[in-house]
């Protein structure tokens, strides 16, 4: 049985320090916030999970493998190292929405994201890690088709970011209400989603409303395996396999 990991990492009463005892310098903040998400990323990703930057002071990582002990390193760590603490909710699910959905429920019942009272809180179920059977996450790896020739090689950057964005945009909503499915732009042209375990006629289907809703063609790699790492790492070798047939969804 397939089964995602979900941890939500929310930065403890974020709100107010940004603003106490004035507002702080907003490159000052955009330092803070996009060198917690590198550490986060090196932790979890040495872990073998993924994490994504979302709202930076709201991020979304895939965690299978890493237990509760790894979690309560993640904010000791970040506790000794940074001017805020995390919160971390944790979820167990086939289909990564309801994963996420329970992660944050047990957030947010430790407290308020703007309450001074509620620090470092850390509540969830964790898979077991050593049991083997236990099933495989799903990662799917969308690219934009010919990106560079189409936008960054046409067109100022703004405009490519338009474009990008409204194809980013188009396809998060479709995989989520459709299937449950989580997208995030990971940069460039790329949106990397924790799925549940989808057909190649569902990815079709998410490739045909993104070109008719946003006019942007898109290609996908998929790949499974015990954590999003080995997952992702095949799907990228997926979407190799695209560019060499010249398919749109291809399975490693
Ligand atoms: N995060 C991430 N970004 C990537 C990856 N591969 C490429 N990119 C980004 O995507 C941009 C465009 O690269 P490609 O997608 O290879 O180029 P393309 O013009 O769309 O060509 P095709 O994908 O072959 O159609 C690069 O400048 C990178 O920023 C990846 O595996 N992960």
């Amino acid at each position: 049985m397939t089964a995602a990991q979900l941890t939500l990492v929310q930065i403890d009463n974020y709100g107010p320090w940004t603003v106490t005892p004035e507002p702080r310098r907003e490159m000052d903040l955009q330092t803070l916030q996009s060198r917690l998400f590198a550490d986060l990323a090196q932790y979890i990703g040495n872990r073998g999970g993924y994490v994504f930057f979302t709202r930076f002071d709201n991020m979304v990582a895939v965690t299978n493998g890493l237990d509760r002990r790894d979690h309560e390193l993640l904010q000791e760590s970040v506790g000794n190292r940074y001017p805020v603490t995390v919160s971390l909710g944790v979820g167990v699910d086939e289909v990564p929405i309801e994963a996420l959905e329970t992660a944050t429920e047990r957030v947010q019942a430790a407290g308020s994201a703007q309450s001074s009272d509620r620090s470092e809180a850390l509540a969830g179920e964790f898979r077991d890690g050593d049991d083997e059977g236990e099933g495989d996450v799903h990662v799917a790896h969308f690219d934009v088709n010919d990106a560079t020739g189409k936008y960054t090689d046409r067109l100022n950057e703004f405009d490519s970011f338009i474009n990008i964005e409204q194809g980013y945009a188009s396809l998060m909503k479709y995989m989520r209400e459709e299937h449950g499915a989580l997208s995030f732009f990971v940069g460039g042209d790329n949106v990397i989603a924790a799925c549940p375990d989808l057909s190649h006629d569902e990815y079709m289907g998410a490739i045909d409303h993104v070109a008719a809703d946003a006019d942007v063609q898109l290609k996908v790699g998929v790949g499974s395996g015990e954590t999003p790492h080995e997952a992702g790492y095949a799907a990228k070798h997926a979407l190799e396999d695209c560019r060499y047939e010249g398919t749109l969804v291809e399975f490693a």
